[in-house]
């Protein structure tokens, strides 16, 4: 990325920012109560969200205690998009209200509230909205994948320094890191590579046994069969089919054994890619889309396969052949052996020129590929947000834009090849002539057996042929090469966030205590891209307390999670659990203890007793069910078609968000971690659906240390404690009573979200 991160909460909400809905009668005062009105644009991306991210990239805007009067404009306004938008949708509001703000004034009164806040705030508001916000939602959370404007130019937005406005944001491989790994895949099953080329060595010395043959039954058979001994014209017939014979065995056993190198060497590196890029630390995976790691693990092992399968085998063979035909010709004929050596000097700095000329395009190539697959993931994953502000048309033109590039560096690629193959051919030809000439010359002085000249031109045939397959592997060995730094950067990258290098335990849980003490004790926190988040606080959350943290969108509440969870490690400080430093905890008894649920609450595909065992992969169906009664989920479980076995994913879209978050409270509480930090969806969720979720909250918070960024004030109040949040800080700390009958910010919201209850 060449831009610089914005944080839109330095990026005054300007006449385009939410223009359009901000003027709208009703919104602008929804918004102006709202702690986000017109921050955090861009910001809104879900960092945890994974692939849903692109369709929540500001759909958040409309959290914080804003929410509650979203509600209230909702019932007012008799609108059910202000449902919506109102609490802060995850998914829907900014999606579904964003398009109306501008263009229905009717629907703008509410719909305005969630589009004005964030960063949608730019589509209501015309064009030049438009394209700060697709800025703004690129470079305020880089590398996730971006929301729906960012997602429509994200391919073309990520720029390389080296000026291909197509080129990823590729990791450089560390010098020799690419050899090195292709050695250590080889290394590991050097036997069988071994075997192989044996294999490979037989096969060819059976090929090329032809010429030889032929050149003794013309100098040797012939004149005995005229003599009338036929053996040596038999023995020529007999070892030509041996020969035929051993070839084909030979080549089936290479084939066979080479085949077994390749599919392991495939499965060990595949695996390798997914284990590393599964224990890279969350901020990697917020810069580099699963698109790129798709393609790093599909195309680009493919090319591997490609290399491995076909120009493997192409390269051996063609350096065999170079070497056994060479020793060949000059054992028949010094002069003509020595012409053909001679021919290698041209053909060789024809095969370098390419080779120099090629690994340019298919470096190029291999980016160009990965970039329509991003686009492809990413349009496909926000599938909502681009059919809710008509981005169909835009990202038809970007994926156009992306595809041609692509069809062009391969078109490139093969018009190097051709003009490879024409100045390969042109060279080999007028060796062939030239030694053909002076041949015929040297059997018509007596001085050449003409049965050489014809093995010699049958041997030169052989000798030049493979010199488009060895293009062939050229090709297919720059664009592995290619692929290979690629991977080899991936693989080269270390976690952020390392495993404790001697962790220690954690004291035990005596009977009773509720949770663990959670301090953050002198922490501030940067993200690697751009400046102080939390400048240094102190804060000490006791055993067993539930704190609702609110505040506007950008100001550092998901953060604060983060540093709990331990998705990122503090700048500076500790985040003590127990006394113990987080870095210092081994990372399943971290998990164990902490347990973050997200606002997206994922499903992973399985059945629904499996997404809730996740939290306690050992517990029994009993257990399981107990959870979903607790939470108040089993209801709805035991009416879908398969209950507790019904599959999420092909029956996905029978489980609401509301349903999602019931099926992720019973995960956490079957987890039982001492922490709980609850990223609290609201959105879309109805009002019964509300009340279940509230409900189930009260259930999983109870008896552990619980951390709520809470964007309903309904939730708030059920809280011990608050923390009020603003550009990094905690601006206001207290039980709810405390804050609400104070005369402070939070006490203004709450005043708010009454009357609009009212
Ligand atoms: N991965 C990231 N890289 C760089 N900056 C980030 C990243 N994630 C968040 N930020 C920035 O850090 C600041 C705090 O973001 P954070 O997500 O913690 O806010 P928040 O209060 O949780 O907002 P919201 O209510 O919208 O979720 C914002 O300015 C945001 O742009």
């Amino acid at each position: 990325m060449t831009s610089s991160p914005t944080t839109t909460t330095d990026d005054p909400p300007g006449p385009d920012d939410g223009g359009g809905t901000g003027a709208e009668p009703g919104a602008g005062t929804l918004t102006g109560e709202g702690p986000s009105a017109g921050d955090g644009a861009g910001a809104g991306a879900d960092t945890e969200a994974g692939d849903r991210a692109g369709t929540e990239a500001g759909d958040r805007t409309g959290t914080g205690i804003g929410t509650g009067a979203g509600r209230g404009a909702r019932d007012r306004a008799g609108n059910g998009v202000g449902t919506e938008v109102g609490p802060g949708a995850p998914d829907r509001a900014g999606t579904e209200a964003g398009p109306g703000a501008g263009d229905h004034a009717g629907t703008g009164v509410v719909t305005g509230v969630g589009t004005a806040v964030g960063d949608r705030a730019g589509t209501g508001g015309g064009h030049g909205a438009e394209a700060r916000a697709t800025a703004t939602g690129v470079d305020s959370v880089p590398g996730v994948v971006p929301g729906p404007q960012a997602a429509g130019h994200s391919g073309l937005g990520e720029a390389s320094s080296d000026g291909d406005p197509f080129a990823q944001d590729a990791l450089p491989a560390p010098p020799g890191a690419t050899g090195a790994l292709l050695r250590s895949l080889l290394s590991a099953r050097r036997g069988r590579v071994v075997v192989a080329a044996l294999f490979l060595l037989l096969q060819q010395a059976a090929v090329q046994a032809g010429p030889l043959l032929v050149a003794y039954a013309i100098d040797r058979g012939v004149p005995a069969f005229r003599a009338d001994d036929n053996g040596p014209l038999i023995a020529v017939a007999v070892g030509y089919l041996f020969c035929a014979a051993g070839a084909g065995v030979f080549q089936y056993a290479f084939i066979r054994a080479s085949a077994r190198v390749n599919q392991d060497v495939l499965l060990d590196l595949r695996g390798r890619i997914f284990r590393h890029a599964q224990a890279l630390s969350v901020d990697f995976h917020e810069r580099y889309t699963s698109g790129r790691l798709i393609s790093r693990s599909t195309t680009d092992v493919e090319s591997l396969r490609e290399l491995l399968a076909e120009g493997l085998q192409e390269l051996i063979g063609v350096i065999l052949a170079f070497v056994y035909i060479s020793a060949m010709l000059l054992y028949l004929d010094l002069g003509i052996g020595g012409l053909a050596v001679l021919s290698f000097v041209p053909l060789y700095a024809l095969v370098r020129l390419y080779q120099h000329r090629a690994g340019a395009i298919f470096g190029k190539r291999s980016t160009a590929i990965a970039a329509v697959i991003v686009k492809f993931a990413e349009t496909m994953n926000g599938i909502r947000p681009v059919r809710a502000f008509r981005r169909e048309r835009a990202n038809d033109g970007d994926f156009h834009a992306l595809n041609h590039h692509h069809e062009r560096t391969n078109g490139d690629a093969i018009l190097e090849m051709a003009r490879y193959v024409i100045g390969s051919r042109l060279t080999a030809n007028v060796a062939v002539a030239g030694i053909v000439l002076w041949g015929a010359f040297r059997v018509a002085d007596g001085t050449l057996a003409l049965g050489v000249l014809a093995a010699s031109v049958l041997f030169l045939r052989r000798l030049y042929d493979p010199i488009d397959r060895l293009g062939m592997f050229l090709n297919s060995y720059q664009s592995a090469a290619a692929s290979l730094e690629k991977i080899a950067g991936l693989l080269a990258q270390t976690p952020s966030v390392p495993d404790a290098a001697s962790p220690r335990p954690l004291p035990e849980l005596t009977g009773g205590q509720p949770g663990r003490e959670v301090v953050f004790e002198s922490v501030s926190f940067s993200y690697r891209t751009g400046g102080e988040v939390l400048p240094r606080f102190d804060l000490t959350l006791p055993a067993g307390q539930t704190v609702a943290v609110v505040g506007s969108t950008g100001a550092g509440k998901s953060t604060l999670a983060k540093l709990l969870a331990r998705f990122y490690d503090p700048t500076e400080g500790r985040v003590l659990l127990d006394g113990t430093d987080l870095r210092d905890l081994d990372t399943p008894e971290l998990r164990r203890g902490v347990v973050m649920v997200t606002q997206e609450a994922f499903l992973f595909s399985g059945t629904v007793a499996e997404n809730i065992a996740i939290g306690r992969p050992d517990a029994s169906r009993d257990d399981i069910e107990r959870a979903a009664k607790a939470i108040g989920a089993h209801d709805f479980i035991s009416r879908l078609p398969e209950g507790y076995d019904t599959d999420v994913r092909k029956r996905g879209g029978r489980i609401s968000a509301g349903q999602r978050q019931l099926v992720a409270f019973a995960r956490a509480l079957l987890a039982d971690p001492s922490v709980l930090i609850l990223d609290e969806a609201t959105s879309s969720l109805d009002i019964p659906g509300e009340r279940a979720v509230q409900r189930a909250m009260d259930t999983v918070l109870a008896g552990r240390t619980a951390v709520v960024i809470a964007h309903r004030l309904s939730t708030v109040e059920i809280a011990d404690r608050v923390l009020v949040m603003e550009h990094g800080r905690v601006v206001e700390d207290g039980s709810p009573a405390e804050l609400i009958g104070g005369v402070g910010r939070f006490a203004g919201l709450h005043r708010a979200w009454r009357d609009s209850l009212a």
